[in-house]
């Protein structure tokens, strides 16, 4: 029984807009892609970590992990070349497993503050039984579907929906390693264009007609997209300097 996660970490951070990466940005003195490893470590479930980058920055990301190591730990990583999407980049991760792998956790570098108990639950609850788990958390905003904007810019509404049911989702998913290989097998023609890819591993699995299942999220886990999630993660590593 092996668990291994697949870190994607290909993302250029067009919306951060700052000159570096986004996994190489700095968050509180670590760059974010070791601050998710290091959380990825610290949930004491795992065998390794696959570590995908922009094809361009293998070596500089390779020497954020001297010895092939998550700084501070034991845990192998292995620093792979992603895609043109973050479909892409997950699959050229699970292409670099090894054969012993049966249990695979794809996470964001951009969710760099998703604690240890969180990412331990997903991967407690893939072994358990359930082969396809997602944390997520509820909608708290009223949701509209909108139509086209016109040339002033307003946008009609369409209607609103309704939102009990509805559920934000986060990484790291966690998955039967055989069921996630067979999603990416036959999403693989969606992978190459952002215009057809999908925006998590989830939505391949749910197209095989697959079961999907969620646990309770953390909002500690959010995505860092924009410059102002950077300072809330300011914020929040201020807060519980054990999240660090
Ligand atoms: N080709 C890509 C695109 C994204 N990602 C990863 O997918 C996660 C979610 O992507 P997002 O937060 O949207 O990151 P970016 O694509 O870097 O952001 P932007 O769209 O602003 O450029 C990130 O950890 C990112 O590195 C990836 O591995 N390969
Ligand atoms: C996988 C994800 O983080 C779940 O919320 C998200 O879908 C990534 O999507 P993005 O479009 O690359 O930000």
């Amino acid at each position: 029984m092996t668990s291994v996660a697949v870190l994607t970490s290909a993302g250029s951070g067009t919306r951060l807009g700052l000159d570096v990466p986004k996994g190489l940005v700095d968050l509180s003195g670590q760059p974010l892609v070791v601050r998710a490893a290091r959380g990825l470590a610290r949930a004491a479930c795992l065998a390794g970590i696959v570590i995908t980058v922009p094809a361009a920055e293998l070596e500089t990301f390779r020497s954020r992990f001297p010895g092939g190591l998550v700084p501070g730990t034991d845990l192998p990583v292995r620093v792979v070349a992603g895609g043109s999407t973050r479909q892409a980049s997950v699959a050229a991760g699970l292409a670099a497993l090894d054969d012993d792998v049966d249990v695979v956790l794809v996470h964001d570098a951009a969710r760099c503050l998703a604690p240890p108990d969180l990412i331990a639950a997903v991967e407690q609850t893939v072994r358990s039984g359930r082969r396809a788990v997602v944390p997520a958390l509820p909608v708290t905003d009223t949701i509209k579907r909108a139509g086209d904007p016109g040339d002033d810019g307003a946008a009609p509404v369409h209607e609103t929906v309704q939102r009990t049911a509805l559920r934000a989702v986060q990484t790291p998913q966690g998955f039967d390693r055989n069921l996630l290989d067979s999603a990416h097998r036959a999403g693989g023609h969606l992978a190459a264009d952002e215009r057809s890819a999908v925006s998590d591993d989830a939505g391949l699995v749910e197209a095989l007609g697959e079961q999907v299942w969620l646990v309770p999220g953390d909002e500690r886990a959010l995505k860092i997209t924009t410059r102002r999630d950077l300072a809330l993660a300011e914020i929040l590593l201020r807060e519980e300097p054990e999240l660090a």
